[in-house]
This record gives structure tokens, sequence and C-alpha cells, in this order.
């Protein structure tokens, strides 16, 4: 799991860099040696006793951190080898060979050290990777993972396409124990296979916080703190102040999925929630909790007459609610042009008709899984899908990005790393590839009850999907290993107090 909030790309932290270095206040070679001190001090302080280390390092400013971090370890004491690659053109990382104190030999069969080093510094290539690592590197590589207890990554892996998480090439990437990255994470640390490979992420700060680019437009939504004004009810008002929430229900036999929406929903606040099955599921549907209204929805009549109150805030379609009857409810709820969570069998029923994409507006959130997203947008998927060959690859992050635009609404991709894009150009990355028990059925549901929940308190599309998320992982962290969907909903009051909302 990574620290810190703040997401900017290869492109983004070299803007970032150069600006500082223009700006005149510092040069490369004083950032270079910041980057590497801050990990030289990061591996001192996981492992207080000096061992063996080896460090690999590549032919650009990456591997310049490398012999930063070499000179570092050597000063205080430790035993340091250095391989490198021949040096590219980066003045900086020259300097820093020419100062090396350790000899610098080159990297390859003949050098590689005959007893393995516990350790093993990974300084190859870092944002300025183009394409897969060559096979005779890769080579090297996998035999450094065979014999090394632990690996620290400068940035990141190398090999990892940092912009999108995904391994560029064929050949495979030296997992690290720990990476140590500058500024600011990159997306590739929390996405696709970037989470797993990282190991845990420390940020460093080298001083350029200042120069980075304005507005941020990618922002991790780790920061529960942020949320628990906005989920307050202090200040009173009335239960219709706080929003009236419909959860279109199933008909009969179909199962219970949008109870767990509508559960959500009112645990998250919002001032009434009512449940619209078909008529003849009403019995099936009278379960608890008592505090839920139902309201038998047969056609697209009978919610166009619900919709007519102006009191109801917001509405969500989908969960357990057949692909045909969601079909027939679809473009009233799209014409209706208020805040709208299109989820599961909504999202397959939209795929199907392709006359209702342009009713889709601003105020709606879609939230796919991988496969739905598939149907929706096949092209987009399918450049996911492609092999990644060179970087900065296409990722989910593009991806969920292009079909906000594409549909002019929120998009909310779900997935052990959940992006979330607004069609301005907004977008968050939530990792919580250490919460595998939220793989389980319904947790969707409870995440789109949230997220229609907080849309019917008030909260514009993109700010409910990001917040809905947080407090989905906490109300998960909170259930813990064992839990069901079930649980996700009953955890929130303990999650929103702990928030301090
Ligand atoms: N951006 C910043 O704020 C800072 C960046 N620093 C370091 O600088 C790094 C970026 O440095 P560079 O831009 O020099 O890039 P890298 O050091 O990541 O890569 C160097 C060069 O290797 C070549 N290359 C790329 N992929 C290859 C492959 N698969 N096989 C063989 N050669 C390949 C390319 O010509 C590339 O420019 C960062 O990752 C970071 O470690 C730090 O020194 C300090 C501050
Ligand atoms: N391995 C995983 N780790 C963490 N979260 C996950 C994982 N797999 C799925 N999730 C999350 O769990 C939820 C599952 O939603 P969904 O796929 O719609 O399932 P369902 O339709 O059964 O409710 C999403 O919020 C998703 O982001
Ligand atoms: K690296």
């Amino acid at each position: 799991m990574a620290d810190g909030v703040q997401i900017l790309t290869s492109a983004q932290i070299r803007a970032t860099e150069s600006a500082a270095m223009g700006s005149g206040g510092t040069t490369g070679a004083q950032l270079m040696e910041r980057a590497g001190a801050a990990v030289a001090g990061q591996i001192r302080l996981r492992w207080p006793q000096p061992r063996r280390v080896l460090v690999l390092c590549g032919p650009g400013n990456n591997g310049g951190d490398g012999i930063v971090i070499a000179r570092r370890l050597h000063e205080a004491g430790w035993p340091v080898e250095v391989l490198a690659l021949p040096e590219g053109p980066a003045p900086d990382a020259a300097l820093m060979r020419r100062r090396c104190p350790v000899p610098v030999r080159p990297l390859g069969e003949a050098a590689w050290p005959a007893a393995p080093a516990p350790l093993i510094v990974d300084a190859l290539f870092g944002t300025g990777l183009a394409r897969g690592l060559g096979p005779d590197l890769a080579a090297l590589l996998a035999r450094a993972g065979e014999t090394a207890a632990e690996v620290v990554a400068v940035d990141g892996p190398s090999g990892l396409c940092l912009d999108s998480g995904r391994v560029l090439g064929s050949v495979p990437v030296l997992p690290a124990t720990l990476t140590v990255t500058f500024d600011s994470l990159r997306p590739g640390h929390l996405l696709d296979a970037g989470a797993a490979l990282c190991g845990r992420v420390l940020v460093a700060d080298i001083g350029i916080s200042s120069f980075r680019p304005q507005p941020a437009q990618l922002v991790r939504i780790e920061d529960a703190s942020l949320l628990a004004p906005r989920l307050s009810k202090a200040g009173g008002g009335h239960k219709y102040a706080h929003g009236h929430l419909v959860v279109i229900a199933s008909g009969a036999g179909q199962g219970g999925a949008a109870r767990l929406a509508a559960r959500a929903g009112l645990r998250v606040g919002a001032g009434l929630v009512t449940l619209g099955p078909s008529r003849d599921a009403m019995a099936e549907h009278a379960a608890p909790p008592d505090a839920l209204m139902r309201r038998a929805l047969d056609s697209a009549e009978d919610l166009a007459t619900l919709l007519s109150d102006d009191r109801i805030a917001a509405l969500c379609l989908g969960p357990g609610c057949g692909v045909s009857r969601a079909g027939a409810l679809l473009r009233v709820a799209l014409e209706w042009r208020r805040p709208l969570v299109l989820d599961a069998d909504a999202l397959t029923a939209l795929s199907q008709r392709p006359e209702l994409r342009s009713l889709v507006h601003p105020g709606c959130v879609l939230t796919p899984h991988g496969g739905e997203f598939a149907r929706l947008w096949p092209d987009i998927a399918a450049r996911l899908a492609a092999p990644a060959e060179r970087g900065p690859a296409f990722s989910r992050l593009d991806a969920a990005r292009a079909a906000a635009v594409d549909l002019g609404c929120s998009v909310l991709l779900k997935g052990p790393d959940t992006v979330i894009a607004a069609p301005d150009g907004a977008a968050a990355i939530h990792a919580a590839q250490d919460l595998g028990w939220l793989a389980t059925a319904g947790a969707g549901d409870v995440l789109a009850g949230l997220i229609s929940g907080l849309m019917a308190r008030g909260l514009e599309p993109f700010k409910a999907a990001s917040a809905g998320v947080l407090l989905h992982a906490a109300a998960a962290r909170r259930a813990g290993p064992g839990l069901i969907a079930d649980d996700l909903p009953e955890a929130l009051p303990a999650v929103l107090a702990g928030l301090g909302a």
C-alpha cells in the first residue's frame, strides 16, 4: 500500500522537475542527490545493519539516482557493488558516475557476483522506460530475483510502465519489496500489475512540490478526513433536506441485490429511501430494514409518475434489476435528467440500446466492472487488452477517461484498482489490492447504493463516486476477513463515527 495523495504522470513530473530547475532555485544534480539520499536513508531505516548490496544502474537519471545511493551507502560503511549499463546522454548521471567512490563495472554476465547479494537496488529505468527490457537484462534480473532476499526499486521496478502499471513487452519484471518514488505517486504505482510489483511505496519529498502543474488533475482518494464536513448532518435539516433516494428493485424471484443498495443508501445518510420492485415482487422485498419505503413500479409510466415528485433527489438503477426490466425503465430514468447511478443490469441494458447513449448526461455515474465496461465500450476495452509494448501504455485510467468523455458522464471502473473519471478530465484512483475480501457477491450493489445515497444528499457525481469508493473500502476494512456484502452497510456507522461525520 502506498502513502500520499498526489498522483502525477511521468510527463507531469518531468514538467515539475523542469520548472523547478528553470526557476534557478535548484539544479538537476541537486535533485538527483536528494532523490538518492532519500532512497539510501529509507534503506538504512528499514535495514539498520549494513548488508551487502548490489546496485544496478541504467543509462539515464534513474541510474544516476542509483549511483548516489551507492555512494551514500558506501560512506555509511555498507559493502556496495555497482553494475551499470553504458552511460546515456544524461549529464547529471555522468557527473555522479565520476564522483562515485565505488568502482562502476559494466552490467553483464561476466561481472555478476558469484555470491548473491541479499539486497538489490533496481535503478535501471524509471519514468524514462520506453519499451520492455531486453532479453539479456531480463535474464539477469530473473536470476537476481531467485537469489536476492530484498529488492528496492528506485521510482519503480524496471520494466514497469509508471503511467499505466503495465509491464512493457513480454519479459517479467523483478518485483520490489520497497519502492521509493519522488515528490508524488505515479499512476503505475497503483494500477494493474503495478501495485503488486512495487511492494510498499514511499514518496520522498525532493523539494519541487510547489512547481507541480496546476490544477493537479489526478488525486488519489485516500484522505478520508476531507469527507467529514461533507457527510456530517450537523446543522439539522428535515429528512427531505438530506435527499430522497429511489432504488429500483427486481421483478419476482430475481433476488435482493437492490435491497443491499437501498440499505447502503440509508446508512450513508440519504433522508429517505424508496425501494421500487414490480408489484408481484413486493412481498419478497418486504424484509427489513423497516426504514425502507416500498413502492410498486411495474412500468416506465409508473416510474415517470414517481419521479415527477420534485423531492426525489437521486435514482439508482441496475442492481438485481434484471436486464429487460432495466432496459424498460432506462429511457425514463435518463430523461429525468437528475442524479442517476447506472450499475449492473442497467449497464448491460444500455449496451444493448445504443439509441439511448445520447441521453446519458453529466448527472450520471456509471459503475461498470471490467465485463460491463467491455460491453459498453468494446473498442476502448480492446485497447486495454492489447499487449503493452511501448510507454506510456494505455491504462485503466486512460480507459475510464475515454469512456467518461464518450458519454459525458462520470465513469467508475471497478476492480482492485478502481478508477473514477469525470468528463472534464478530473480523475482519481483508489487502490484496494489489500481488500481481496471485497471480491464477493453484492459488494458492487452496496457501492452503487453508497454513491446514489451520497448523490441524493447533494454531492456532485464525481465527488459522490470518490467518497463512495472510500467509504466502501473503509467499511470492508472494518468488517475484515470473512465479510459478506451485507456486512458493509452495517459497518458504516462505525466508519462514519471514526471520520467524525
Ligand atoms: N523527475 C524528477 O523529478 C526526478 C527524476 N529523477 C530520476 O530520473 C528518472 C528518469 O530519468 P530519465 O528520464 O533519464 O529516464 P530513465 O533513467 O528511466 O531511462 C533512461 C533512458 O533509457 C532508455 N530506455 C528506456 N527504456 C529502455 C529499455 N527498455 N531498454 C534500454 N533502454 C531503455 C531511454 O533512452 C531512456 O531515456 C526518474 O525515474 C528518477 O529516478 C531523479 O534523479 C530526481 C528527480
Ligand atoms: N480483488 C479485489 N480487491 C479489492 N476490491 C475488489 C476486488 N475485486 C472486486 N473488488 C471491488 O468489489 C466490488 C465488486 O463489485 P462487482 O464486480 O459489481 O460485484 P457484484 O456485482 O457481485 O456486486 C467493487 O467495488 C470492486 O472494486
Ligand atoms: K527502477
